[in-house]
């Protein structure tokens, strides 16, 4: 299954094959109630005529009731179930991501059955009393406790995080959905303009230039397959292939961070342009680490710009985690030999190494990378283990162009995506991986120590393209 039926059906229950028969056999149950409501009322009218008196009323109830609840029934048995028992792993992690957003059409649910739920009230009742007097042998373990308040505050932070993507991506969601919109609603068939205003508009949504070619280039193909006419199949099938061609795309994706396998410092090192975000990454990430009981040693390796060492030496103080810094205009290189030095004599657990970002002068900027990596796999062969680009997400296609000029200076093995949050540019997530295929493996979402979030791509791509999702092949 697909990316987007695994979230559509994450969010309905169904996926579209599925919707389309519910639909079907909800009219046809329809048909089949109106039918049974006619019988039932010439049955009693024929049977009893003192129940007749005081016919109409419970009459048609007890004729509405048993057809309403058997559609009922299926809807919530349909929502419960796919998403309880027959969902694959896959479409139960999605479930637990898009589970907040779950409750409008959960609501639906519980209010419809709350007549059916009665006698399983009831039921709990009784059980509720046995339990009482089981309570010695029933009660929780301190361990089965700890796990469940383990659950429970999994559970918390995965409702977190997906708000907070929810919320990130809000402007981003909104901007594409008018776009799309106006787009749609300018559609009259499919043909060579239709195709021009697909790719201005996916190009303007920030997917990549190539990204917008190729599903242009497979929707012709598809449409002329599918024989696609209608306005909502149109729609369908375009977030369709955006969705999936990015779940293909990232087959072989690993948006985790590495860490050292021995019981040395891992080094995670920044680069990235002036003011994208890497010193307040850093604070971040160093917050995110020491929270967890690691340290964390912080190195001022960008000497070049005035102020930046004293950022980070804030950001240390905020946080409450040492920084290894110098003089400005200091060969960046010794300083980062300092703090590796420092790191192994003092075991620290992770050392993040903050760079400059001039990209004005692309050889001198590799020369100080390289020279910076020498020095720190000299100390620690398997270090360092991410170097991590920082791209401004607001910045759209000039992200993209930033990363491909980094990706030639220095050996990239992650994107770290700030400012989403202030951003309407969020579809840079498609080009980064369609074009680059380098992970991204942490996006920033806000301003905040908190606001930073491990990549989480159906999340990310939930957040930004949920409606058009949950709301097609309708
Ligand atoms: N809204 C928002 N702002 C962010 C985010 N990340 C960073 N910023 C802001 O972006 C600005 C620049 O961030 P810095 O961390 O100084 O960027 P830098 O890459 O270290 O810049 P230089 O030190 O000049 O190389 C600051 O005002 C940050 O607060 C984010 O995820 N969301």
């Amino acid at each position: 299954m697909g990316l987007f039926d695994r979230i559509k059906k994450a969010f309905t229950g169904k996926d579209d094959d599925e919707e389309k028969k519910s639909t079907e056999e909800s009219i046809e149950k329809q048909e089949s109630t109106e039918d049974t409501k006619e019988d039932d009322t010439q049955t009693l009218e024929n049977v009893d005529n003192n129940e007749v008196e005081k016919p109409v009323e419970p009459t048609e109830k007890s004729t509405d009731e048993p057809g309403e609840k058997s559609i009922e029934t299926t809807d919530s048995e349909d929502v419960s179930k796919k998403l309880d028992t027959t969902n694959t792993d896959e479409v139960t992690k999605v479930k637990e991501e898009v589970k907040p957003h779950t409750s409008e059409p959960v609501k639906e649910v519980e209010s419809n059955t709350s007549v059916q739920e009665e006698p399983e009230d009831i039921e709990s009742e009784s059980d509720s009393s046995e339990t009482i007097t089981d309570t010695t042998t029933t009660s929780e373990s301190p361990a089965e406790s700890d796990e469940s308040t383990d659950e429970d505050e999994k559970e918390k932070s995965e409702e977190k995080d997906v708000k907070e993507y929810d919320e990130g991506l809000k402007k981003s969601r909104n901007s594409f959905s008018t776009r799309f919109n106006h787009f749609l609603a300018n559609f009259r068939s499919v043909d060579e303009d239709f195709f021009d205003d697909l790719e201005e508009l996916l190009i303007e949504s920030d997917v990549g230039y190539e990204t917008a070619m190729r599903i242009s280039d497979e929707l012709r193909e598809e449409v002329k397959l599918e024989n696609v006419k209608k306005r909502s199949d149109v729609s369908d099938v375009i977030v369709r292939k955006l969705v999936d061609m990015y779940d293909e795309e990232g087959k072989e994706e690993d948006n985790s961070l590495k860490f050292s396998t021995d019981k040395v410092p891992t080094v995670f090192l920044f680069v990235g342009v002036n003011g994208a975000g890497k010193t307040t990454t850093i604070g971040k990430l160093a917050h995110r680490y020491q929270q967890e009981g690691k340290k964390v040693l912080l190195a001022a390796g960008d000497t070049f710009r005035a102020g930046a060492i004293e950022q980070l030496q804030e950001w240390g103080r905020r946080v409450d985690v040492p920084v290894e810094a110098s003089k400005p205009q200091t060969d960046p290189a010794s300083v980062v030999f300092d703090a590796v030095k420092r790191a192994i004599n003092e075991n620290f657990d992770i050392l993040l190494v903050d760079t400059a970002g001039r990209l004005q002068n692309k050889e001198g900027l590799m020369r100080e990378l390289e020279k910076i990596k020498r020095v720190i796999t000299r100390e620690l062969p398997e270090a360092p283990q991410e170097v991590l680009l920082v791209l401004d997400g607001s910045t759209g296609q000039n992200a993209l162009s930033q990363a491909k000029q980094f990706n030639e200076t220095t050996e990239v093995s992650g994107i770290v995506l700030t400012k989403i949050d202030g951003s309407s540019q969020g579809g840079i997530v498609l080009a980064i991986r369609n074009e680059l295929h380098i992970p991204v493996k942490l996006v920033g979402l806000g301003e905040q120590m908190d606001d930073l979030r491990d990549f989480d791509p159906e999340k990310f791509i939930y957040g930004l393209f949920k409606e058009l999702i949950v709301g097609s092949g309708k």
